[in-house]
């Protein structure tokens, strides 16, 4: 029997209880919770695989449901993507990341003159921590007045550049970001993320060619070490993006909607030893950050009844993992991540509970199941 995995992150779905939540200003943050108080959203086939008996157990209710399901921990000190990402795929991040200040003129003026000589113009909009769509409607008439790119922040490590696709140039604004990241990296600054957008003022609209340039992860991770046991890796979404292409095989990107299509053809053709690593991140980026809880329950609800079409297409010897790489409560004060344990729903394998788990031993099980040899501190829990 050839055994393959599928790993499907979907982005932000955290279930609260992090004990160290208190720490990141988020104590009492619950997506998937807060989610259904506030909308009654039914999600009966991810709780089918233990989606509500996770979200207990995360806040240390007592919680019996058959299926093999559990609730992760995570121990990096971000509670952002590439942080949940390389810890699930078993590679904790050991360091700080850097944070710009959220102030107006949070980046310090080199790293703007730095922008202002790649992008060659004579100043940059923005320079302030920001919602991505709110400052495309603040600064988008005077990008396209002055040409000057629109650089923001968030609580993440990140500097994000927006820039009108036919104003700007798409490719003009991904060659920015590209020579602009290894100076921010070096600064363990997360990530350079490109945001093209397009429309006129009153109507401007983000594109699904957002690029994320990413640090490196700090040592191999579950890509790598499936890739040198010969096996494939194909990504689906940003995955490519936040591991840096590092153990990457194939890379298929678009809208969530078309995601699904390419993990069910992945389903259908991924050879034996491989691995499918999948990123849904609308939950995040159109919901969370968005602060729409009835958007991300419409979403759950998309891919909950996709969930039977994925499930229905899984042969002898697959694992499909559903997890998450931190929470985005809607309901919560702000717009940014929140800090949660994320639940860790296992198909394939028959049931048994797995508790509380580690981020790390997700990457760690995965491994085990293709029987790859891996590293770092997960331990499998089948
Ligand atoms: O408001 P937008 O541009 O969607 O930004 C969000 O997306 C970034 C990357 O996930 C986060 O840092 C967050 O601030
Ligand atoms: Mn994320
Ligand atoms: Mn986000």
């Amino acid at each position: 029997m050839s055994r393959r995995a599928f790993l499907i992150v979907l982005d932000s779905v955290g279930i609260g209880g992090a004990p160290d939540a208190a720490s990141f200003g988020d104590e009492g943050a619950d997506t998937v919770g807060h989610i259904r108080k506030a909308t009654g959203v039914r999600l009966s086939n991810l709780d089918a695989l233990g989606l509500a008996a996770a979200q207990k157990l995360a806040k240390g209710e007592a919680a019996e449901a058959p299926g093999m399901w559990g609730a992760a921990t995570e121990v990096s000190r971000g509670k952002d993507t590439p942080s949940g990402h390389w810890e699930l795929a078993g590679v904790p991040v050991p360091w700080d990341w850097h944070y710009f200040p959220q102030v107006e003129g949070c980046f310090p003026a080199e790293l703007v003159a730095r922008i202002r000589d790649l992008a060659g113009t004579d100043g940059i909009l923005g320079n302030r921590p920001a919602s991505g769509t709110a400052i495309i409607d603040a600064e988008g008439a005077r990008h396209i007045e002055t040409g000057w790119p629109i650089v923001y922040t968030s609580t993440d490590s990140v500097v994000q550049i927006a820039a009108h696709e036919d104003a700007f140039g798409l490719d003009r604004l991904l060659t920015l970001c590209a020579r602009l990241a290894p100076d921010l990296h070096a600064m363990k600054v997360g990530r350079v993320i490109a945001r093209p957008f397009v429309g006129q003022p009153g109507d401007f609209r983000r594109t699904p060619r957002r690029r994320d340039y990413a640090i490196a992860p700090p040592a191999p991770t579950l890509c790598d070490w499936v890739q040198a046991a010969g096996g494939r890796v194909n990504a689906v979404g940003k995955i490519g993006d936040i591991f840096s292409m590092r153990g990457i095989d194939r890379v298929d990107k678009g809208t969530d909607a078309e995601l699904l299509d390419h993990l069910a053809a992945r389903l259908d053709d991924a050879p034996g030893g491989s691995l499918t690593f999948a990123n849904f991140v609308e939950f995040d980026s159109e919901y969370g950050h968005r602060r729409d809880p009835q958007g991300y329950a419409r979403h759950l609800q998309w891919f909950d009844a996709a969930l039977p079409r994925l499930l229905g297409a899984m042969r002898d010897g697959d694992m499909l993992v559903v997890t998450a790489d931190h929470g985005n409560d809607p309901t919560f004060r702000g717009t940014d991540h929140t800090r949660e344990r994320v639940p860790v729903l296992v198909a394939g394998l028959g049931d048994g509970a797995l508790g509380h788990v580690a981020f790390a031993d997700v990457g760690a099980s995965v491994a085990a199941h293709l029987g790859v040899a891996g590293d770092g501190p997960g331990r499998s829990f089948l």
